[in-house]
């Protein structure tokens, strides 16, 4: 798809908590190259999540943002190689502890996906269950962890679409019948009721118009810092980066061309591509 990059406003948002990069490490890329053909993908990617940071990965349309993030999430294998995911599963199911995401099986990267993961699509039908209920698409996602208390599971699904700034009055309608903003805050609810250790946005705020963009970006905003969330988070629009992320990479032809803290990138960016990205979209 061929989007511009989007514009980044002043920093008018407090700088990124440096503490968070001390923390341990969560998921780690180690020299992963997935390319399609030259610069066709992404290529060469070494970085470390922090636990509880947000990582922002900007660049181009094209530039192997989506790529990179399928490799990391466990949805695509990398040519060569590795994503290391620190786990939380109990350690006498002998599970705990560093994971090689490729080195596992299918099973227990379905299992990850389910029990310490989140995945928020661009497009929300690509996550949510359009046929069954919204209160039904919360409370799934919890049943798959084993709870089974039908009021329970809908007390669930109703805080968490209030927490969604969703009516709780709606928990019996279809999201079909929601709006594009709506069907994306419950996509949101539905990732997040489980309280995901690690969460994965592409373009979370995309497709939608600017004024429902701006509050689910706020609403984000709150939630990500609330419940201190891990996220990787894939975003054309650098406006979304500078409100979310604690750091940024920036990725040209597959490539990371520069990493660093947001409001570094944004503001002072070394690296000549970085620099088109941030003057082009604040030129008008
Ligand atoms: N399954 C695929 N088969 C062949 N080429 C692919 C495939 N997926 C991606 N590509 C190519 O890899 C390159 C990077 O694509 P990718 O979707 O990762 O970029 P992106 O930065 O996420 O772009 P956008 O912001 O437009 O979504 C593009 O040239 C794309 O055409």
């Amino acid at each position: 798809m061929n989007r511009p990059v989007k514009a980044c406003p002043g920093p008018v948002h407090p700088a990124p908590t440096r503490p968070v990069l001390t923390r341990p490490a969560l998921l780690e890329a180690r020299d992963i190259t997935r390319l399609y053909g030259p610069d066709k993908g992404c290529q060469q990617i070494d970085f470390t999540l922090h636990q509880g940071e947000v990582l922002g990965i900007v660049g181009e349309s094209g530039s192997g943002k989506s790529t990179l993030l399928r490799v990391l999430s466990g949805l695509e294998k990398p040519d060569a190689g590795q994503v290391v995911y620190h786990s939380d599963i109990d350690s006498s199911a002998g599970q705990a502890g560093a994971l090689d995401l490729y080195a596992i099986s299918e099973a227990r990267r379905r299992a990850l996906l389910r029990m310490e993961w989140g995945l928020v699509h661009q497009n929300p039908r690509d996550g949510l269950r359009l046929g069954v209920s919204a209160g039904a698409n919360v409370g799934e996602r919890l049943m798959a962890l084993g709870q089974r208390h039908y009021g329970r599971l809908r007390a669930a699904g109703q805080d968490w679409m209030s927490r969604v700034e969703l009516d709780p009055e709606r928990i019996d309608d279809a999201p079909q019948t929601f709006s594009g903003g709506m069907q994306q805050r419950l996509q949101i609810a539905r990732t997040l009721v489980t309280q995901p250790r690690l969460v994965f946005m592409d373009e979370p705020t995309g497709g939608l118009d600017v004024s429902v963009q701006a509050r689910l970006l706020d609403m984000l905003r709150t939630l990500t810092r609330e419940l201190g969330l891990s996220v990787v988070l894939v975003t054309h629009d650098l406006a979304v980066a500078r409100l979310l992320a604690h750091r940024l990479m920036v990725m040209r032809r597959g490539r990371v061309v520069e990493a660093g803290l947001t409001d570094q990138i944004l503001d002072d960016p070394q690296h000549p591509y970085s620099q088109l990205l941030v003057s082009s979209v604040l030129t008008p």
